[in-house]
């Protein structure tokens, strides 16, 4: 297939851009680079760099198309609390620009990035894709109003959608890896001082009610989350919006993700602990039942894996 992957100079994109041209498609990456790295795009990918909004038409316009698959986002929770104008902007307006030009270029298909963070603070656990969506910030809610988008879309418009809402995303695929310049997910934060760049970490929280009082979230190794857009790319179908969750189905807590990053790294890696960071729910975990059941993925790769690539990709740079 000829595909547009937008986003895909940043992580998840440039993974998933690596196991589509694996696969055998054709891949035209858009990317204005604003967190993404040129250098991230993987051999064989072609890179186009702009905006959606300025570029997604005259890159799709008449040149054939197959499908797109739609990364491109700004994904920082408290900088959407502190900037909700930017997130619907950037979220939902220039999504909006990608849907019309492939709707008036005639794109059939779309496999999307959404979030854990669209159903909010859960009710229950495991978090199923019938349960409410209550984001409880502007970037959950942008995301969430991006799968609503979809689902006119495919209803009014015939295009076939598939939002994957992805849980804690971790650990590296081959050269490309996790390299934000604001980081704030929790692994590549330990692994940098492991490495001797920071001190040490800061545990938000211990007071949580969960086993040792840290949060509990649902990590997926990057390889097995892209793995899941090659089967939701088949499984898109005119007409129909399609929602997934993507997630191992185990919590682990924070204290767990620093002891295994100390089993990997061999190094010490000291903790302290500080207040919570608001807004984090305590245990975050999906069920998978749902792709596991109808599209026969698995994940495949562990905790342990996910530090132990992650490890390797951070060392190599
Ligand atoms: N990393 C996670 O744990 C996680 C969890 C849930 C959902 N997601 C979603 O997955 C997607 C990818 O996340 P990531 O961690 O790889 O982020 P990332 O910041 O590494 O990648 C996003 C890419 O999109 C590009 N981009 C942003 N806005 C753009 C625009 N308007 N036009 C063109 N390019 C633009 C950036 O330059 C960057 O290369 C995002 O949509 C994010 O919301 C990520
Ligand atoms: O330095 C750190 C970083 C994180 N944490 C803790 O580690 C856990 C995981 O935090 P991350 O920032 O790695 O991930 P989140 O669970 O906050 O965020 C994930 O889930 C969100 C949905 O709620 C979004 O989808 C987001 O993109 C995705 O990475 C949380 O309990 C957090 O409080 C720390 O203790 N110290």
């Amino acid at each position: 297939m000829k595909l547009l992957v937008t986003g895909g100079a940043g992580y998840i994109g440039s993974v998933v851009s690596a196991l589509l041209l694996e696969a055998g498609h054709e891949v035209v990456v858009l990317d204005d680079l604003s967190t993404g790295h040129a250098d991230a795009v993987p051999e064989g990918a072609r890179l186009v760099r702009g905006t959606l909004r300025e570029t997604a038409a005259d890159v799709l316009g008449g040149a054939g198309f197959d499908a797109v698959l739609h990364f491109a986002a700004k994904s920082l929770v408290g900088e959407s609390v502190e900037k909700p104008g930017l997130y619907w902007d950037k979220n939902l307006g220039e999504s909006l620009a990608l849907l019309e030009a492939m709707r008036v270029s005639g794109v059939p298909r779309i496999v999307f990035s959404s979030t854990a963070a669209t159903y909010g603070e859960p009710e229950s656990t495991p978090i199923l894709e019938t349960d409410p969506t209550r984001p409880t910030n502007p970037y959950g809610a942008s995301k969430l109003a991006i799968d609503t988008t979809l689902a006119e879309y495919a209803r009014l418009h015939g295009i076939g959608g598939v939002s994957l809402r992805y849980f804690n995303v971790a650990g590296a695929y081959g050269r490309q890896g996790e390299r934000h310049a604001v980081e704030t997910h929790l692994i590549p934060n330990v692994l940098k001082v492991a490495q001797g760049d920071g001190e040490a970490v800061h545990v938000f929280g211990e007071d949580y009610p969960t086993p040792d009082g840290t949060c509990l979230r649902d990590y997926i190794h990057v390889a097995d989350l892209g793995r899941a857009h090659l089967l939701a790319l088949d499984a898109c179908a005119p007409g129909s919006h399609q929602v997934f969750n993507l997630g191992s189905g185990t919590g682990n807590s924070v204290r767990e993700v620093i002891d295994v990053c100390r089993e990997v790294t061999g190094r010490e890696i000291p903790a302290v602990v500080g207040p919570r960071r608001p807004g984090d729910p305590a245990v975050l975990v999906a069920s998978s039942e749902k792709i596991k059941s109808q599209l026969g993925w698995k994940p495949e790769r562990d905790l342990r894996a996910m530090v132990s690539d992650a490890w390797t990709f951070l060392r190599s740079r």
